[in-house]
């Protein structure tokens, strides 16, 4: 298996505290400069503290590393691995200060978020720029390419598909056929959909193309036509701001009124159980759905099925080919396609940050 011009691969991930001690500077490094309000931190300060300050995704994150140096190295890759954070230990920078003392030049990256918006994308590349600058600058830092975007890749799909299903199979049986699928994702602020992407909304179009293909498989496999919606958890920022809507827990009152009497939620915006899928669905939605008696499940993520485990060696290997000049096939489902390797300058912009970005059309580790 040809990687070159790669000589590691680096897992970026959103970090989350370990221990009751960590919960507060954590929420200070995710929040700083950005406007939350105090209560909302209390708040999701608390979902941490109830579970001993632990967020799941380290231990998630760890073991979606371990399958997959395993499935490298069943495949032939002899590549090093590394994992940094944006928010909590391992930070993004001692990892890139450490590819540069064991000598790496060029790394393919992964970011444990697979679709398009500042948050879930330029954010990241803005932390690579930093990692790099800080430890030496990026001239000298090993040239780092992000990954193109997979929310549309048939690894990433394929689990989330047999979770829909396997929950519906979970309802009591009368209840299966009319179970109507909700696909839940992480709210923005509406101003920061209508700058994901190039061109604007890719966030909830790429949510929505997705989401339109999962229904299509479900139904295929079970003979029966769900229903479906794309609803939103974990709102955040100050009330007068707008954020995408509906609410999960809104949806799900105004569904009852609609005499809906049984629903999957699929965390489609999640690629492993998150805090946001452990309390927002698991715990507040839930509840919401045995007051309003709508019979609910919560589908699984991703996680470290093999299938999304291979999909990010596929990737890996799809850049790789393009970087040494080839045209690989591109796999997606749906009716968006694949994004491109380098985000155009200005993609997911935000007009509050500006800060210098990596791994894009306009990097400068691309110019020289
Ligand atoms: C799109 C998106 C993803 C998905 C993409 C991705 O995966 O990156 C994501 C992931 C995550 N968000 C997380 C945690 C938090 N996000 C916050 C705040 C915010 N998130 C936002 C968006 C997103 N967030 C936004 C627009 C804000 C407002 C502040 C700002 O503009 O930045 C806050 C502050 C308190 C609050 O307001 O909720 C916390 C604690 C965790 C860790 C969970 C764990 O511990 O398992 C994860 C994986
Ligand atoms: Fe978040």
């Amino acid at each position: 298996m040809d990687v070159t011009p790669y000589d590691a691969l680096l897992f970026v991930s959103f970090g989350g505290p370990e221990k009751t001690e960590d919960v507060v500077p954590f929420l200070e490094n995710v929040t700083r400069g950005r406007g939350i309000p105090r209560e909302r931190l209390v708040e999701v300060g608390q979902h941490y503290f109830d579970r001993g300050g632990k967020s799941p995704i380290n231990d998630q994150n760890r073991a979606f590393l371990a399958a997959l140096r395993s499935d490298l190295a069943e495949h032939g890759i002899d590549l090093p691995v590394y994992w940094g954070n944006r928010n909590w230990d391992p930070y993004l920078s001692d990892t890139v200060a450490q590819m540069r003392a064991d000598g790496i030049r060029r790394a393919a990256v992964f970011a444990t978020s697979a679709y398009s918006s500042y948050s879930s994308c330029r954010q990241y590349r803005e932390n690579l720029f930093e990692a790099c600058d800080t430890t030496g600058g990026v001239e000298s830092a090993p040239v780092l390419d992000k990954l193109r975007r997979y929310y549309n890749h048939p690894g990433f799909v394929a689990p989330v598909v047999d979770g829909v299903i396997a929950s519906i199979e979970d309802l009591p049986e009368a209840e299966r056929d009319g179970a109507r699928i909700l696909f839940v994702t992480h709210s923005i602020p509406t101003s920061m959909n209508d700058n994901a992407g190039p061109d604007g909304n890719a966030y909830v179009a790429q949510h929505l193309d997705v989401a339109a293909v999962i229904a299509e498989q479900v139904a295929e496999r079970r003979g029966v036509t769900h229903e479906w919606d794309l609803v939103y958890c974990s709102r955040s920022g100050a009330p007068h701001i707008p954020w995408l809507e509906p609410d999960v827990n809104d949806h799900l009152e105004e569904l009852a009124g609609k005499d809906v009497r049984a629903v999957v939620m699929c965390p489609v915006g999640f690629v492993s159980d998150h805090m946001e899928v452990v309390y927002d669905l698991d715990t507040e939605a839930l509840a919401t759905a045995e007051k309003l008696g709508i019979h609910a499940r919560r589908s699984p993520t991703a996680g470290e099925d093999p299938r999304f485990v291979a999909a990010v060696r596929d990737l890996l290997l799809e850049r790789a080919a393009v970087e040494r000049g080839e045209a690989p096939e591109r796999p997606t489902v749906g009716d968006l396609g694949p994004g491109p390797d380098r985000c155009p300058a200005g993609c997911c912009f935000n007009q509050r940050s500006q800060l210098p970005t990596l791994s894009g059309e306009d990097s400068p580790q691309y110019s020289g």
